[in-house]
């Protein structure tokens, strides 16, 4: 599903990051671990496209995403990745039903209210459809931008820190939704994390491990 080769990137003024090389089945779970700043959100990105490589290969699904034109990408991310950001970019001049409205316009799609009133039962979000962003807890925020990425059915789910700043108990809870969100669409299931207990919660995960930024280079895949 997912395979990189000598996959390195480099911020505007920033000394370059070099990424260890994977190769990733379909339907596991990869955790992206390392210290802040040592490039997991940048790695997703490349992942998702939103960032090109400057050197190296990051292929998807057979894709290799730094090879397509803008427009080609965009079309491709909307098809076949979900992804839960850190900061969640939900509009609050929306509805939560018109936030999950939009990828569907995005991608000049009919809206399918049936998919959309789906994901918003499947993630206790039912109840919810007609308040703003602003007036939820920080937590059905969060299942509201899952729910976001999860619509489209993508091939690849990617998370980013989706547990930081949470209790133990919040975690466990968002974890658990995470692993069942993905399975209930089929999806590859990625997420970066320095936190050691989404490693603890899900042994069996493929790791990528990140050197600290800048040089030396990752180490190799666990
Ligand atoms: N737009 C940018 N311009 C310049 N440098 C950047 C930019 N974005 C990230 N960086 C640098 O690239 C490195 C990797 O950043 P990245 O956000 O990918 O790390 P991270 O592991 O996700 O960090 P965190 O855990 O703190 O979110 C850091 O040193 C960061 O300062």
């Amino acid at each position: 599903m997912i395979r990189t080769r000598d996959l390195t990137h480099a911020h505007a003024g920033a000394a370059p990051l070099h990424f260890p090389d994977l190769d990733l089945p379909a339907g596991q779970t990869l955790l992206v671990r390392g210290d802040s700043g040592c490039g997991k959100s940048t790695w997703l990105a490349l992942a998702c496209g939103l960032l090109t490589p400057l050197a190296g290969e990051m292929c998807v699904g057979g894709v290799s995403v730094g090879a397509l034109s803008r427009p080609a990408r965009d079309r491709w991310r909307g098809e076949q990745v979900g992804f839960l950001p850190q900061r969640l970019r939900l509009s609050d001049a929306l509805s939560v039903a018109q936030n999950l409205e939009l990828p569907f316009i995005a991608r000049g799609l009919p809206v399918d209210r049936v998919a959309v009133e789906a994901v918003l039962k499947r993630l206790g979000l039912a109840g919810l459809a007609r308040r703003k962003p602003s007036q939820l807890s920080g937590g059905q925020a969060q299942r509201v931008a899952l729910a976001r990425a999860v619509l489209q059915r993508p091939a690849l789910l990617l998370a980013d820190e989706p547990t930081a700043s949470l209790d133990d108990t919040a975690c466990a809870q968002v974890l658990t939704l995470l692993r069942e969100t993905a399975d209930a669409v089929g999806a590859t299931l990625v997420v970066a994390t320095h936190d050691a207990r989404v490693a603890a919660a899900w042994p069996q995960a493929r790791a990528l491990r990140l050197a600290p930024h800048p040089l030396p280079a990752g180490e190799a895949v666990a």
